[in-house]
């Protein structure tokens, strides 16, 4: 509880992304302590003065850029020449160390082989921070480093090297100031592959810190709770407010048909229509890990849910009219929340993760006006929020085969029954074959590739940044855009079934979909889970970093091997700490890495794939889903800065691709996959192909459907050029595969 006399530790974020990593390590090495964080420009030097007396430590946390720039290090720089009276121990980690040593006299160089969620060895003598810590291995974020000499900072002392060899010689890897309470550390001590460094090396500093303290004649000045800081951390859990139940939940009714050997396909058309709706649900776990299909059945009342961002409105569209909500201050999420509150239901199979719900996506733009980017307005094609609220629908369990059938509508047992009896008569005849033949690749009229000098060009711009310091990891795409002779409506609605039907088989994948919202159709083979959150709450990231193509790695050994390289680990890695902060900032210290770095296989690629999971209490999940958006795995790390370089390199917007798909259960748990290995066209059926417009922009015109499909990948120092567009071709062509 704030306000308790429980120590207080200040921690100044500079827009990393490990921040709350940070401070999870300090919350485990100091239990008795809270957190408190704010970012190095949100104050002044000035106004945080007043305060310094509540605190018995500064932690400095790592960030892009440069100690140098006062832009990248805000408050820091003055922290380390405060008049005594109002020095306090600070403990400061990667750019925390540069700037300390750079304010003390060091020189500041580049790298010339920088390391990125790589991990040395780190020696030390076993004394000061390092008293009781054994062997070191740490994980090292930076691009720039320190060095002293006596003759121009005598006040510092180097506390531990990493021996580069060849690459950079010795490099210091940890510091203190002689005369003041002042440590620091180059590597990375919250990352979850160093060992030995972390822990320790922080009870070490508290000690020191401690000692410092008891020397001093201040006496604590009373906490304010008034302070303009974020805390204390980790937040408390508060109980659900739903369940003060203002509005009665809904009752899930469901039946169960056994023995289920129809495809999800089939399914879909008995019940949905889905070549010729206005919207249309399928998501289909078309590959392992996936295990339950689902498709959305339409009814009459169905809505759907629409909002762009900067919009201070959502749109909710049903068969005829469309009414605008204002947000009145509030964020779309806020909306949305209030909407699932009032629309909660109990009652269904606990087992099934799905009983009714908000299905569509989220696009990358939406998580990127959260990371508060300026941005240049969207194209407003495709929404930015797109959802359909599903009250009926069929759960189809791979792995039982059994098929349920649910409705969260009241008194809807005549569909439960006739949609059984509808099923069952058609699991007596043979189902017809579900098979490539009978889905033909659509004629193509052109393909817009990526520019593939430009691309490349881009691959560099990305290392020159990622060699200077700005960033750990950038992942950087392009667009592709596919024309398709214009048809009308109808036929071209069952092009786009057909594609998807094509897509599931080329190119199984555990999250594929076919979602038509309005004039959005999104048609997805993503191999990559962003997020799931239980009813209960419990959270689960999958992210996937490290990719081989299948027609040159045919054995899951080699596969294995060339996975196993410290460039794929180092990519993969630094996401798993970004996703860790991104999950902390929410579920407090409950988080953990269940899988670091396995390797799973899929039609056309292998990919190395980690598992994130931690616990934000029942009816929170979305609120994860809510924080951590765009997914760390589409942008980069740390992600800000990222997201930011990525803008300004990428030709266009990234529209759906980037963001999630999914859908959110009136239980309240939820399941999101990332936007990619997909195909999206906008259609907007109101305009007749002679008034729509030209075609530049992915928009389909007179004579042209354009389809648009993303695809990217990671770029690290340690990524090759040929490789990375190779990479970025590879996964093109999953999707590339099912048009003619
Ligand atoms: C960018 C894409 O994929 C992302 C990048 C990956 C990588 O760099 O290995 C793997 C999966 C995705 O997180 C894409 O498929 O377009
Ligand atoms: N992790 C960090 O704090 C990085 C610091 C600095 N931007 C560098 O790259 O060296």
């Amino acid at each position: 509880m704030p306000g308790t006399n429980r120590q207080k530790i200040l921690l100044i974020d500079s827009y990393d992304s490990f921040t709350f990593n940070l401070a999870d390590l300090f919350q485990r090495a100091v239990p008795n302590s809270e957190l408190y964080i704010v970012k190095n420009d949100e104050i002044t030097i000035e106004e945080l003065i007043p305060h310094l007396p509540s605190f018995a430590a500064i932690v400095v946390g790592p960030g892009p850029g440069s100690p140098l720039r006062a832009q990248d290090v805000g408050i820091i720089r003055h922290l380390w020449h405060l008049p005594r009276e109002h020095v306090i121990p600070i403990f400061g980690v990667c750019l925390g160390l540069q700037s300390l040593a750079v304010e003390h006299g060091a020189t500041l160089h580049r790298l010339p082989v920088v390391k990125h969620g790589q991990i040395s060895h780190v020696k030390h003598r076993n004394t000061d921070l390092f008293e009781g810590v054994g062997t070191v291995d740490a994980v090292r974020y930076h691009s720039l480093h320190v060095t002293l000499s006596l003759l121009t900072c005598p006040s510092l002392e180097e506390l531990a090297w990493a021996d580069d060899g060849s690459e950079n010689g010795y490099v210091v890897m940890a510091l203190r100031h002689r005369y003041r309470p002042f440590w620091a550390v180059q590597y990375h001590p919250e990352s979850v592959c160093t060992s030995e460094g972390g822990l320790q090396v922080v009870k070490n500093f508290w000690k020191l810190a401690q000692e410092f303290s008891k020397g001093r004649t201040q006496s604590p000045v009373p906490w304010d709770p008034e302070l303009p800081f974020e805390g204390p951390w980790p937040p408390t859990r508060l109980a659900n407010k739903r369940l003060s139940a203002e509005v009665e939940p809904a009752v899930v009714k469901s039946q169960v048909l056994q023995d289920v050997s129809l495809p999800i396909t089939q399914i879909a058309e008995l019940l949905s229509n889905p070549s010729s709706n206005d919207n249309a649900i399928v998501l289909d776990s078309a590959a392992h890990p996936g295990r339950y299909s689902i498709v959305g059945c339409p009814v009459p009342s169905m809505i759907r849910i629409s909002h762009y961002v900067g919009d201070h409105y959502v749109s909710v569209s049903g068969k005829k009219t469309t009414v605008r909500y204002p947000l009145g201050g509030q964020s779309v999420w806020d909306w949305l929340s209030k909407f699932m509150s009032a629309r909660h239901a109990q009652g269904g199979n606990p087992e099934l993760p799905f009983w009714g719900g908000l299905v569509g996506y989220f696009s990358y733009a939406l998580g990127v006006q959260t990371l508060e980017i300026q941005t240049s307005p969207t194209s407003r094609r495709h929404p930015d929020v797109n959802l359909v609220f599903v009250e009926r629908s069929v759960v189809l369990d791979q792995k039982t085969h059994e098929l349920h059938i649910q409705s969260i509508i009241p008194d809807d047992d005549e569909w439960i029954t006739q949609t059984y009896n509808t099923l069952r008569e058609a699991q007596a005849s043979p189902p017809s074959q579900d098979s490539l033949t009978a889905f033909r690749a659509p004629a193509v009229t052109s393909i817009k590739l990526p520019d593939e000098q430009s691309y490349r060009e881009g691959i560099k711009e990305c290392q020159e940044y990622l060699f200077s310091g700005e960033s750990y990891e950038l992942c950087f795409t392009a667009q592709t855009r596919i024309s398709l002779p214009y048809l009308d409506t109808s036929s071209s609605r069952a092009r786009a079934w057909a594609l998807f039907n094509r897509i599931r088989l080329v190119n199984p994948a555990p999250y594929s979909c076919f979602m038509r919202l309005g004039p959005s159709t999104l048609i997805s083979s993503s191999p990559e889970r962003f997020l799931s959150f239980s009813r209960g709450g419990s959270c689960q990231l999958r992210p996937i970093k490290g990719t081989a193509r299948k027609s040159t790695v045919p054995t899951r050994q080699e596969a294995e091997r060339i996975l196993g390289t410290p460039k794929e680990f180092a990519e993969n890695l630094m996401i798993v700490d970004l996703i860790r902060h991104d999950l902390h900032a929410v579920a407090g210290m409950d988080v953990r890495v269940e899988r670091l770095c396995q390797v799973e296989e899929y039609e056309t690629v292998w990919q190395l794939v980690s598992v994130i999971e931690g616990e934000v209490g029942a009816g929170k999940g979305w609120s994860v889903l809510k924080s951590c958006l765009p997914p760390g795995s589409m942008t980069g790390a740390p992600k800000k800065r990222s997201v930011e370089i990525l803008q300004s390199l990428e030709a266009e917007e990234r529209g759906i691709y980037s963001g999630v798909c999914g859908f959110w259960d009136v239980g309240g748990g939820g399941d999101f996959s990332v936007v990619i290995r997909s195909c999206m066209n906008y259609q907007d059926h109101s305009t007749t192909p002679e008034t729509s417009t030209s075609g530049s922009d992915g928009m389909s015109t007179g004579t042209d459907e354009v389809w648009e499909v993303g695809a990217g990948g990671a770029i690290t120092a340690l990524s090759e050029v040929d490789a990375e567009w190779d990479e970025m071709v590879v996964k093109l062509q999953s999707v590339l595969r099912s048009f003619q």
